[in-house]
């Protein structure tokens, strides 16, 4: 910390803080190696795993963070469940944390005469003033509690997580401190048409290109559709064309000119078919979510790391602003040197602050020595 010449002016060190957080303050990055071999900070991120939940309204997000927190629970792993949904109505788990429990969406709707949609953004905007107790909480529970994951349920208007400030926030808070994992539900039964199969995958990748996160696409409702027509539409690019051939022309040759922008996407892909009914493949899907962590810690943490830092500097700039403004609002006036002249042959480092006389009279460490004085 620093303190400067007002004893009002306490301001805060970015050097001290940012040390903190092992980086260094030159604006240099630490290397991958640095990150790996760092084993304090590398725990620090490592608990709870973070898993975002999106998808299209009625994909099936809640009946699966249901199965997934009776599946974990099984092996006596309680997953940290956090409701972000506003709207939900019938809830098959009990949240750790919930919106509805802060903000009530039918109140915001008549509050603010908005429509559904806009009472949800609204009320995910009003709840941005809890994510830092959110945060709090999140680091708080650990590993010793068996919650080493933490499952974020959200609104089924994807765009209202996604493309908010609200939703932008709460992920680069949980990024820049946990490993997080971006899981978007796909509904395999309204996913048949290969144009159907294509808008959702063009959303998909756009998710993934907005939150910048390792990705896990779970294709849903496995136990009523065979998922094969996915996995060979993403890895055969003529099956896909195949499909696609009865869909009228330009469709047709936008939809294909899709799949190839798409093959990239495919290949990084992680995809897995499950039934959030009947738990189907959810031991493959938590294998799927332990690579995507340490895929998290190798590549991404990097990146979130500097954001981190970025962020940090921001806040301490501001606070910082905020104590110069509260010491000239407080009577304080312009901050001034405490000294602006000096006897001939002085330097600032040679003055010695005398203590308080209390302070001084315990002092048992050897002989006071005289305190300058200003107007020596
Ligand atoms: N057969 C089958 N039905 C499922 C599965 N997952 C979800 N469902 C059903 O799909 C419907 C929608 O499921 P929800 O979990 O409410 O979907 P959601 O994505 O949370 O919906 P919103 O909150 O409206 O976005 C419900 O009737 C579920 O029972 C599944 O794996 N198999």
């Amino acid at each position: 910390m620093n303190c400067s010449y007002s004893h009002l002016n306490f301001r805060l060190d970015e050097r001290y803080i940012i040390n903190h957080f092992n980086m260094e303050c030159d604006g240099g990055t630490p290397s991958s190696s640095d990150v790996i071999e760092d084993k304090t900070e590398y725990e620090a991120f490592k608990s709870p795993v973070c898993l975002i939940v999106l998808g299209m309204a009625g994909s099936g997000k809640t009946t699966f963070v249901s199965k997934l927190n009776s599946y974990l629970r099984q092996f006596k792993r309680a997953p940290y469940l956090i409701n972000l949904d506003p709207a939900c109505k019938n809830m098959p788990y009990t949240p750790n944390i919930d919106i509805r429990d802060s903000v009530k969406y039918k109140q915001v709707m008549k509050n603010y005469g908005l429509g559904p949609n806009g009472a949800i953004v609204t009320a995910l905007n009003l709840y941005t003033t809890k994510f830092h107790q959110l945060m709090d909480l999140l680091g708080k529970i650990n590993v010793e509690n068996s919650h080493d994951i933490a499952v974020i349920d959200t609104p089924g208007q994807i765009e209202v997580f996604t493309w908010s400030a609200s939703g932008q926030i709460l992920t680069e808070s949980l990024a820049s401190t946990f490993p997080t994992v971006v899981v978007y539900v796909m509904d395999l039964e309204r996913s048949t048409s290969p144009i159907t199969f294509m808008s959702n995958m063009l959303y998909a990748c756009s998710v993934l290109y907005k939150t910048k996160l390792p990705f896990i696409v779970v294709l849903n409702k496995s136990d009523i559709v065979d998922p094969t027509y996915a996995i060979e539409w993403m890895h055969d690019f003529e099956a896909f064309c195949d499909a696609v051939e009865n869909e009228s022309s330009y469709m047709s040759n936008l939809t294909r000119t899709m799949a190839l922008t798409l093959d990239e996407f495919y290949n990084e892909l992680k995809c897995i078919p499950v039934s959030s009914l009947t738990g189907h493949n959810f031991d493959e899907f938590f294998k799927m979510v332990d690579e995507a962590a340490d895929e998290f810690q190798r590549e991404y943490r990097v990146e979130w790391n500097k954001l981190r830092k970025e962020k940090l500097q921001t806040e301490i700039s501001q606070l910082n602003k905020k104590l110069d403004d509260l010491a000239v609002s407080s009577g304080e006036g312009e901050l001034v040197p405490l000294f602006t002249s000096l006897s001939a042959g002085r330097e600032i480092s040679d003055i010695y602050l005398a203590p308080n006389a209390d302070e001084m009279s315990g002092d048992s460490e050897g002989e006071e020595v005289p305190g300058f004085n200003v107007n020596d």
